[in-house]
């Protein structure tokens, strides 16, 4: 399960509607032109928080029917709606995901053993892996060290997909747990996590930039440190600019400029103007 999986984006008609023949493009695009190792699929880069729980399973489908056996497949099916998350988990483990990932709960304040309950309910509910998904900036739920370990001592739960800018702590989790999967999950951190060598790296911007991410990782992994930072530095000017026009919106731009029909996000999750549409092409032409 280790290497560079994509934070795979979903293609949406102007309504709203999962558009299944943009999606499939999306999926042969992330295997056959950027080669990554696997795909992670409804995430914070699939909208998932924005979608009905009839449509995730319409997205599980569509991307194992058209991704095969090609790579490694992640399902994340954290939901605040526990029951929906457990349905959700037996529903990807019978299509044959590799590993389900799911979300801290967010939103009210759960405390650490509400967290520890919420992992334990799914995990009994399947017979599959589990990858936590922590992403503080989004969720609010910080985790220290201990609390990991807690959640690691189900050995179902294989490891972490670990987003957030704290490499103390990311030190401290690889030290302290040498056998779980720590995927790092700022792709512009991506360098700095490979020398704290983490396992792989989860990644919206991999859609696009997949090929580059790889490099990163494996110049770091054979200690290349000054051709890694090389590659870090060109995939920065990149995403520095795609941040800037807009995330999500920006990288779908960049897929239809490379004729992938990414079509639109969901709302309230706005839509480029034509101005920022010219902007993502521009980033296209220049660092792509
Ligand atoms: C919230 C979100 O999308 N996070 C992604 C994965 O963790 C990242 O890939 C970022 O999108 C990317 O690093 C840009 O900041
Ligand atoms: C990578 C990430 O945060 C996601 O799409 O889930």
């Amino acid at each position: 399960m280790k290497g560079l999986y994509t934070a795979l984006m979903c293609s949406f008609d102007e309504k709203g509607n999962v558009n299944e023949k943009g999606l499939r493009e999306i999926v042969r695009y992330n295997i056959d032109v950027q080669q990554v190792d696997g795909l992670y699929v409804n995430g914070s880069t699939g909208e998932n928080f924005l979608i009905s729980k009839e449509q995730k399973k319409q997205i599980f489908d569509v991307v194992k029917n058209e991704a095969g056996d090609d790579v490694k497949l992640i399902a994340q099916v954290g939901a605040l709606n526990l029951d929906e998350a457990v349905e959700l988990a037996q529903y990807v483990t019978q299509l044959g995901y590799n590993a389900i990932s799911a979300v801290t709960p967010f939103y009210y304040k759960f405390d650490f053993d509400e967290i520890k309950d919420y992992y334990n309910a799914i995990l009994d509910s399947v017979d599959n892996d589990l990858i936590i998904y922590s992403i503080p900036a989004l969720t609010g739920v910080n985790m220290n060290l201990e609390q990991f370990g807690e959640l690691f001592e189900n050995e179902k739960v294989i490891g972490v997909k670990f987003t957030a800018p704290d490499f103390f702590l990311l030190e401290r989790i690889r030290h302290a747990y040498p056998d779980k999967l720590i995927y790092s999950g700022f792709d512009e951190m991506l360098l700095s996590a490979s020398v704290l060598n983490v396992d792989g790296a989860i990644g919206s911007t991999f859609n696009v930039n997949g090929k580059r991410a790889k490099q990163i990782f494996e110049l770091a992994q054979n200690g290349q440190i000054e051709e890694a930072r090389e590659v870090q530095k060109v995939t920065n000017d990149l995403i520095a600019e795609i941040l800037d026009n807009g995330l999500y919106p920006t990288i779908k731009e960049i897929l239809k400029y490379k004729d992938v029909d990414a079509g639109f996000c969901r709302k309230p999750m706005k839509s480029l103007t034509q101005e920022g549409v010219t902007k993502a092409e521009q980033i296209a032409e220049r660092h792509l």
